[in-house]
């Protein structure tokens, strides 16, 4: 039944079952959980790396914006010299070299006064060349001048760059002619060459609108030294972040190529006033570099939270299991009898109470057992010396207490068998009472029984332990006397019974007396149970013949001295 239940069906052990839903309740949402926030995190951190890219480029902004605007004050300053002015509108009338001199001195004057300054040059008002604090420049014809106001623009310049405001000189409402102050705009090369925050692929783009409209790179480029002023972009690549600064568009662009193809994330700046386009970028492999790291990190702790939830699992499962397990083992015990163990409470609370209820049964069951035991063998004693007294009764004979015959022949078997196994000798006496029939006849039968009685008593008396009385018959005897001599047995009979013939019984104030004959046999190498005693029982036969009150062997009576000088004594010879 056991066997049938055991194999019906999937079985799983307790712990196992508590293990594999400890980790499907813990560890498996524990990790979809962490694949979601490494998901989470990693748009996270690309819309931080975004966000990082707009404020760098807002600030850029704000600094080109605000140096550039430094230059345009510095301009206006020098442009707002009346004298130099009139100076000018003076040389459309007369040129004088003293005139022209005049216009140079305040030039230089002004030109000592600010700060990263090329030249200053005055033009006329067809934008000819009149005068300059640099002679190079007094060869070029100023280029589709401003109107109104200043127009700031990039020029490149040896190794440097410069940044030129051209602004109209005005006196009395006349325009007199064309003031062109140049700087060096160590400040944008400053910028590029700042990239903290960009990581190694990161880099600043400044264009500006070439004469066809593509965009042209106005600084040096980081994997281009060379570009700037010859490198363009063509105006059709709108999806190349430099497109979008100059179209006006300030905006995060994901995956968008930069000048050499590579995919970035960029942020594009337009700067209106001076028409011109910054971008700030890095390369995403570099972002997914970083989000790689991000991700390992991740993974690792992933694996250690997800290895420590196992760990719990396995720890709790135990936990939870193993008590159970115990008490498992333990009823096993008990079941198969074993009272002797205790279980130790562990583990949970219910665990240790069941434990504690489960103590307590067997304990009283143990008690049970043993007081059955006790019972049992109590029970066992009772029965053996019931077994011994219906065996003493099997074999003694109900009247006197003596042996009876069954228990005789079954010892005068093992006796005659010892005797010619030791080759010692064996006597074997048959003792029958005389006139007994007259006893019982005078007396009564009860008083034939306290005659057998105390007969029984006196040959239990003068016997030895090693003899063996038995009635066999309603008043004969058998003696059985191992290992005596011929003589010593003769005496000792002979005793035996003048001994009877002297008892004076009392039975309700009658005195009675009673004799007995006795056949004495030895027993032979040839002789069987039946035989010895068919001898003993001849040798009776002749002393009941001879008259009773006998001992007599096979030869005939036998008589003891000590029996002739007793019985000469009664008869008075
Ligand atoms: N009271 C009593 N008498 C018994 C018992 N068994 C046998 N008897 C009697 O013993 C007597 C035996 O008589 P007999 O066989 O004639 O022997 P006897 O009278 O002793 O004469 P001899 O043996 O020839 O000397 C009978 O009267 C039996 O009834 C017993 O258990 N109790």
């Amino acid at each position: 039944m056991a066997d049938k239940n055991k194999n019906s069906g999937f079985t799983i052990k307790l712990k196992h079952l508590l293990i594999v839903v400890f980790i499907f309740i813990s560890a498996v949402p524990l990790f979809f959980s962490l694949q979601y926030l490494n998901q989470y995190a990693q748009n996270q951190y690309r819309e931080q790396v975004g966000e990082k890219l707009e404020a760098l480029s807002l600030i850029a902004k704000q600094r080109i914006l605000t140096s550039v605007a430094r230059l345009e004050d510095s301009a206006a300053l020098i442009a707002s010299r009346t004298q130099m002015r009139a100076y000018l509108a003076q040389w459309g009338q007369q040129q004088s070299p003293e005139l022209l001199e005049q216009i140079n001195k305040i030039i230089f004057d002004a030109s000592a006064a600010v700060p990263h300054l090329h030249e200053i040059s005055l033009y006329n008002n067809e934008g000819a060349p009149l005068t300059s604090t640099i002679e190079a420049s007094l060869e070029e014809k100023l280029l589709s001048p401003p109107v109104k106001g200043t127009k700031v623009q990039a020029e490149p310049f040896e190794n440097s760059l410069l940044l030129t405001a051209v602004t109209p000189l005005i006196l009395d409402r006349k325009k007199v002619g064309y003031l062109k102050v140049a700087f060096f705009a160590d400040f944008l090369l400053e910028l590029i060459e700042e990239r903290a925050g960009l990581g190694t692929t990161g880099e600043w783009l400044i264009v500006t609108r070439s004469a066809e409209g593509h965009a042209l790179f106005v600084t040096p480029l980081k994997y281009d030294k060379n570009a700037a002023f010859t490198r363009i972009i063509d105006k059709a690549q709108i999806d190349i972040p430099t497109t979008q600064a100059l179209l006006g568009n300030e905006i995060l662009m994901d995956q968008a190529p930069d000048y050499m193809g590579q995919p970035v994330m960029a942020y594009t700046r337009y700067l209106p006033k001076q028409d011109w386009g910054l971008v700030v970028k890095m390369h995403e492999s570099e972002i997914a570099q970083l989000t790689v790291e991000f991700k390992r990190v991740l993974l690792l702790l992933e694996t250690v939270i997800i290895a420590l939830a196992v760990i719990i699992g396995v720890i709790v499962s135990f936990y939870i299991a193993m008590p159970i397990e115990r008490l498992r083992s333990f009823t096993q015990k008990v079941s198969s009898g074993d009272y002797s163990h205790n279980v130790e409470p562990s583990g949970w609370l219910e665990a240790k109470e069941l434990t504690h209820s489960f103590n307590t049964m067997t304990k009283s069951l143990r008690d049970l057992n043993e007081n059955l035991l006790k019972k049992v063998e109590e029970r066992t004693q009772e029965l053996d010396k019931a077994n011994q007294r219906l065996l003493e009764l099997a074999n003694k004979d109900e009247l006197t207490g003596v042996n009876n015959r069954r228990y005789f022949e079954e010892r005068l078997g093992q006796e005659i068998k010892r005797a010619k196994r030791n080759g010692s000798s064996l006597a074997l006496v048959m003792l029958d009472l005389d006139y007994f029939k007259v006893v019982n006849d005078t007396w009564g039968h009860l008083a034939g029984d306290q005659v057998l009685k105390t007969v029984s008593q006196k040959l239990q008396y003068c016997l030895r332990d090693t003899d063996i009385i038995a009635r066999i018959g309603g008043e004969e005897f058998c003696l059985v006397m191992p290992d005596g001599s011929y003589d010593g047995v003769i005496a000792h009979l002979e005793r035996i019974r003048i001994d009877i013939a002297a008892l004076k019984i009392i039975y309700e104030s009658h005195d009675i007396s009673i004799s007995c004959s006795m056949g004495l046999a030895f027993c032979r190498e040839s002789d069987t149970i039946q035989s010895l005693m068919e001898r003993a029982d001849d040798a009776l036969y002749l002393s009941k013949n001879a008259g009773r009150n006998k001992l007599s062997d096979e030869n005939g009576v036998v008589q003891s001295v000590m029996a002739s000088n007793t019985e000469a004594k009664k008869t008075g010879e």
